[in-house]
């Protein structure tokens, strides 16, 4: 796991002027894409014409990927616009930068910083999955400076617990993640401005019907219903589901 404010990457001075343009920039041209129809939208094929950040560009190119997949054509830039994603793809397809593009770029757009706590929650059912998707994010994250963990079985809790709580990003599996939620003092999710559910179909097999509000556990002191998340007082901006199957069970239990 990296230390706080420790990075995905190298260390960078803090935010300059070419950056807060691009920001501006990003936002107008994503601004743009949310108003006109989706029809009308001429989608990316490669990333570099994507309306993302040169830091993800960076790390997208650095890791030798260039053309968008299926999934990623549509999922991207809507997720980018900060919408709501639900979607089902074969596994193999490209789920996970089509989930960790939008996390990098929503934390980047709003100038999230190591003080700023935890701001996007990504979770997986199995170590194996959590860890894949770990190894993606510090590769096409490695420009940006926000601090990542991994919150897997197998490893000492007490050893996650000195960390965990300066973290901006976490990937994890669904009972590391209570466990924390459990023992661990100050852990915090109510400044999530991304969550996701990769393969929610198993997660929700794993946690039974509870459903995603409030997340794993109703009534959880350090993580809010969602509905009060998706409030102006908070600042969840999107929420990404993705499953390797589609099925009724999974779109009704995301409803
Ligand atoms: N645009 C791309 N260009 C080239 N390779 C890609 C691209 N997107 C993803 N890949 C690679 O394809 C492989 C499968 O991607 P990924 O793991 O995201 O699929 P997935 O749909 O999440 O599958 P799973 O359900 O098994 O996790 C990975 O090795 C990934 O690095």
């Amino acid at each position: 796991m990296k230390r706080p404010g420790g990075g995905l990457g190298k260390s960078q001075p803090k935010r300059t002027k070419r950056e807060a343009d691009e920001v501006s920039s990003l936002e107008s041209q994503l601004g743009e894409a949310a108003g006109a129809p989706a029809d009308s939208q001429d989608v990316a094929k490669r990333f570099d014409d994507l309306p993302i950040s040169e830091y993800t560009k960076e790390g997208l190119r650095e890791a030798g990927f260039t053309r968008l997949t299926a999934v990623q054509r549509a999922a991207l830039l809507p997720a980018l616009c900060g919408r709501d994603l639900l979607g089902a793809a074969k596994t193999g397809s490209g789920k996970t930068l089509a989930f960790l593009i939008p996390v990098l770029e929503v934390l980047y757009r709003r100038r999230w910083s190591s003080m700023d706590g935890l701001g996007a929650l990504i979770i997986s059912p199995t170590r194996e999955l959590a860890l894949q998707i770990f190894d993606e994010l510090r590769k096409v994250g490695k420009q940006h400076q926000f601090s990542a963990g991994l919150l897997i079985g197998g490893k000492q809790v007490k050893a996650e617990q000195q960390h965990v709580n300066g973290m901006n990003m976490l990937v994890c599996t669904p009972g590391r993640l209570l466990q924390h939620m459990d023992e661990t003092p100050g852990f915090d999710c109510s400044q999530l401005q991304v969550l996701v559910l990769d393969e929610a179909d198993r997660i929700l097999d794993m946690v039974g019907e509870c459903c995603y509000a409030p997340l794993l556990r109703p009534g959880c002191p350090c993580m809010p219903p969602l509905h009060q998340l998706q409030s102006p007082d908070f600042g969840l901006q999107s929420m990404i589901t993705f499953a390797s199957v589609w099925n009724h069970k999974y779109r009704n239990r995301c409803k």
